[in-house]
């Protein structure tokens, strides 16, 4: 009996604006502008493009997690609990804040930062787990080449039957895909998943449709039961990634880096915040040095 496959639609196409954000960062913002608001289990996707000394000085998180995949340049970051160093080009930074970071997130020198940070959402259960970093070089970064001209880095998940070591509490897969001009491949995506691609540059067709789309632009994934997303280059320069994850389907209440599930829990984030308590232990009057 043969098995058909169905391919992915792409039923929503945005294209994302530059907005500052930060201290005079400048983001391409993809999910969690209105008309991409939380496409659950994901709260935010930015492609940032910095110089110092713009950047993302000292701020919490509470509720979730981020991913930080720096694709030019370098960012240092640290903690207040001393947790510091170096995100460089091709480096991978998969940050679970759950219960509570304090961090600054900064260029290392002046020359352009350029990268994507992901926000990924935590179930009820993990969002006051202690805090947990995974931290991979580019040379340790998974990848597969399929064939010639198809080049694939692995953040989370599998692709072409190669898997990720990187843990993800919410389940997740995330590839970074560089496709020379004629090259098509195809990604498997778990049919329960909620998936988008996001285009960093070049030209290609996506999904079941052949909907043709070029950078900055976010296209949303069919839920309809699809199997997998294909995808044929149109231009030598075509990079984009396929993120894709396990919905959580529980309320969101999200005050700017505190992502929770009632009010409450909301004004609890600030309170412990505020007095250095819950997770937030060494918080009140923390600076980091690498402002400096
Ligand atoms: N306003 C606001 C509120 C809370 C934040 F956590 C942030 C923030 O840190 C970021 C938002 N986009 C980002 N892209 C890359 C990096 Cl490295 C950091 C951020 C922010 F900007
Ligand atoms: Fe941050």
């Amino acid at each position: 009996m043969s098995v058909t496959r169905t391919a992915r639609k792409i039923i929503k196409a945005i294209l994302s604006r530059e907005q500052m954000d930060g201290d005079g960062a400048r983001v391409y913002r993809s999910i969690g502008t209105h008309q991409l608001r939380n496409l659950d289990p994901f709260l935010m996707l930015d492609e940032f493009d910095v110089k110092a000394p713009a950047g993302f000085p000292d701020h919490p998180h509470r509720g979730f997690e981020t991913v930080t995949y720096m694709l030019e340049g370098e960012f240092l970051h640290e903690d207040f609990k001393g947790h510091k160093g170096r995100i460089g080009p091709g480096d991978l930074q998969w940050m679970s804040a759950a219960r509570g970071i304090v961090h600054s997130e900064i260029p290392a020198t002046n020359s352009r930062a350029h990268g994507l940070q992901l926000w990924v959402n935590l179930s009820s259960k993990d969002k006051m787990a202690e805090p947990n970093y995974q931290e991979y070089p580019a040379s340790k970064v998974t990848q597969v080449t399929p064939e010639e001209g198809i080049d694939i880095k692995v953040i989370a998940g599998e692709s072409y039957g190669v898997k990720s070591p990187v843990m993800t509490r919410t389940p997740t897969m995330f590839i970074d895909v560089k496709l020379a001009k004629g090259k098509t491949m195809e990604q498997a995506i778990p049919k329960e998943y909620v998936g988008f691609i996001y285009t960093i540059s070049g030209t290609a067709l996506f999904g079941s449709e052949n909907h043709k789309s070029d950078a900055h632009h976010t296209l949303v994934l069919d839920e309809n039961g699809g199997s997998f997303i294909p995808v044929e280059s149109l231009s030598d320069d075509c990079h984009f990634v396929i993120i894709a994850g396990q919905p959580i389907r529980e309320p969101i209440v999200q005050y700017g880096p505190f992502v929770m599930n009632t009010q409450q829990e909301i004004y609890k984030a600030f309170h412990d915040y505020d007095r250095g308590i819950n997770g937030f232990e060494g918080a009140p009057g923390w600076t980091s040095s690498i402002r400096d």
